[in-house]
């Protein structure tokens, strides 16, 4: 199976990307430089994290318009398996692929250190090879992760259970104090209403092995790999 890594002037969590799918995960991993107009074959995109375009302007708002993010909106709505990690995320917010928006972090600090998850759903290419409920420990490293949005888009995300990782207490209770950035509900990942396409503010892909503190990354993209060789990708 392959993934696509694409990487924008200013990504810098492509090579862990790379490194966690074709390194830890044993799977085909191709770099894909923003100004190409082809996935070549791949199966599965990753927006990396980073800080595309120095974060001007806003965070992900001068990526979306790179020439790749048009193939990419092609292969998400084929049905596509599409996830954006940080940077990623605030990219496929401001391309529209996801709602809402990611504010300056609550504090308006920068935040570098590990932090809990609640898996909310497992029906996403990216969660289904772990449980509801589950606790996964990630990195987090952004200035830019307070997920905002309008009243009646939250209401309408949970009322279709698009909120798929939310930010816990170690022992899984979502409450404030587990909530780094101010993200509104806690939402820490959402997806789209066909649920292929998933954005998740911590970093799966540093966390796949035991070195870095956490191999709870691992289940976020081994599940990829499941999905996609159940549809004979693999
Ligand atoms: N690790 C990252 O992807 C950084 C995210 C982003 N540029 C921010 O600081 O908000």
């Amino acid at each position: 199976m392959k993934f696509a890594i694409i990487q924008f002037p200013g990504s810098n969590c492509d090579h862990d990307a790379y490194h966690a799918t074709r390194h830890v995960l044993g799977q085909q991993a191709e770099f894909v430089w923003h100004k190409e107009t082809r996935l070549r074959g791949a199966d599965v995109v990753v927006l990396p994290g980073g800080f595309s375009y120095g974060d001007y302007l806003r965070t992900g708002a001068i990526a979306r318009f790179s020439p790749v993010m048009q193939r990419v909106r092609e292969f998400a709505e084929a049905g596509g398996p599409v996830i954006g990690i940080c940077n990623g995320f605030q990219v496929l917010l401001e391309a529209g692929f996801l709602e809402g928006a990611l504010l300056r972090n609550r504090g308006l600090k920068f935040l570098c250190r590990h932090v809990h998850v609640r898996v909310e759903q497992t029906d996403t290419p990216f969660s289904c090879g772990a449980s509801v409920g589950q606790v996964l420990k990630l990195p987090i490293a952004h200035g830019e992760g307070n997920y905002h949005a309008a009243p009646d888009t939250v209401a309408a995300l949970e009322a279709n259970r698009q909120v798929v990782f939310r930010y816990c207490c170690a022992a899984g209770t979502v409450t404030d104090a587990g909530n780094p950035n101010g993200s509104l509900n806690e939402i820490a990942g959402v997806c789209n209403r066909r649920r292929n396409v998933v954005g998740i503010m911590p970093h799966p892909e540093r966390a796949c092995e035991s070195a870095l503190g956490s191999e709870d990354g691992r289940v976020v993209l081994e599940s990829v790999v499941t999905a996609m060789a159940a549809t004979g990708a693999a």
